[in-house]
């Protein structure tokens, strides 16, 4: 199963990390001029659905999404069009992403910045701060309860906002209990990739009123972006399509019409 093979990457890798740089040294390079913006702002918006942006090369579904991929200029051209926040892969392995890339999207724009990672140990939170995320995802799949009870306390208490991404009754009940407030529907199995997005519709019906929500995965157009906002999400995470898109511009504009 390939999601248990991520996170066994992620350990190892995991080890080295924390041997080249300890937490006490992760956490002194905790920039002091840090800019915080609200991720949950800038998603929930009176009078239409949000869109959060990914920067992506590569997935374990797909292989290579985009060729000759530039992350700065990416995030520049995302803000240039308006988009609400950026989600920035920073995996390495499967996802070809980089922390660096996270940095950068930040610097260069004005919009909240989530980290998308496989978080299974707290320093990797630290190190969402460290470079400069405003949100971090947080995968009730790979967590126990404990751990996302934990997880979400320790981004709280540093500004961290967390997303916390479901993809079945059972594990968004969990993910209510451990005081989840933004909710991430994933319409694609991780296991088997088979992408539904009605499952946002099955998931919906059972989130509180008060919940944030963001549906994500396998959105690709204006019909999907009107079926979203008619369900009363608030927000569409938005990778691949826009990834494999010959213009971004042109393919956000497809996606916004109205
Ligand atoms: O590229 P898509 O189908 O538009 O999906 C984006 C995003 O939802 C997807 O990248 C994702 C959702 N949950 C994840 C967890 C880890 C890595 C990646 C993901």
């Amino acid at each position: 199963m390939i999601l248990d093979k991520i996170v066994k990457t992620k350990l190892e890798s995991l080890e080295q990390t924390k041997e080249l740089k300890p937490l006490d040294i992760l956490l002194s390079e905790i920039p002091t001029d840090y800019s915080h913006r609200s991720f949950s702002n800038a998603i929930v918006l009176k009078d239409r659905l949000a869109i959060i942006a990914e920067i992506k090369k590569a997935s374990p579904s797909k292989g290579i999404i985009k060729e000759n991929f530039d992350p700065l200029k990416i995030a520049v051209e995302y803000e240039k069009n308006k988009v609400d926040a950026i989600s920035v892969l920073t995996e390495t392995t499967y996802f070809l992403g980089n922390n660096q890339f996270l940095t950068d999207a930040k610097t260069n724009t004005t919009v909240p910045v989530l980290r998308k990672d496989f978080i299974i140990d707290s320093y990797q939170i630290y190190e969402a701060k460290a470079i400069n995320s405003d949100a971090i995802l947080l995968i009730m799949a790979i967590l126990t309860k404990e751990k996302l009870s934990a997880y979400i306390n320790i981004a709280t208490s540093i500004g961290l906002e967390c997303l916390v991404e479901v993809h079945d009754i059972g594990e968004l009940e969990v993910a209510l209990e451990c005081g989840a407030q933004i909710i991430g529907i994933n319409n694609r199995n991780l296991n088997t990739f088979e992408v539904n997005i009605m499952n946002t519709e099955i998931i919906m019906e059972k989130i509180p009123k008060d919940i944030i929500v963001v549906s994500e995965s396998g959105i690709k157009s204006n019909e999907d972006i009107k079926y979203l906002k008619d369900l009363g999400v608030n927000a569409a995470l938005i990778g691949e399509s826009l990834m494999a898109a010959s213009s971004i511009e042109k393919k956000l504009q497809e996606l916004r019409e109205l």
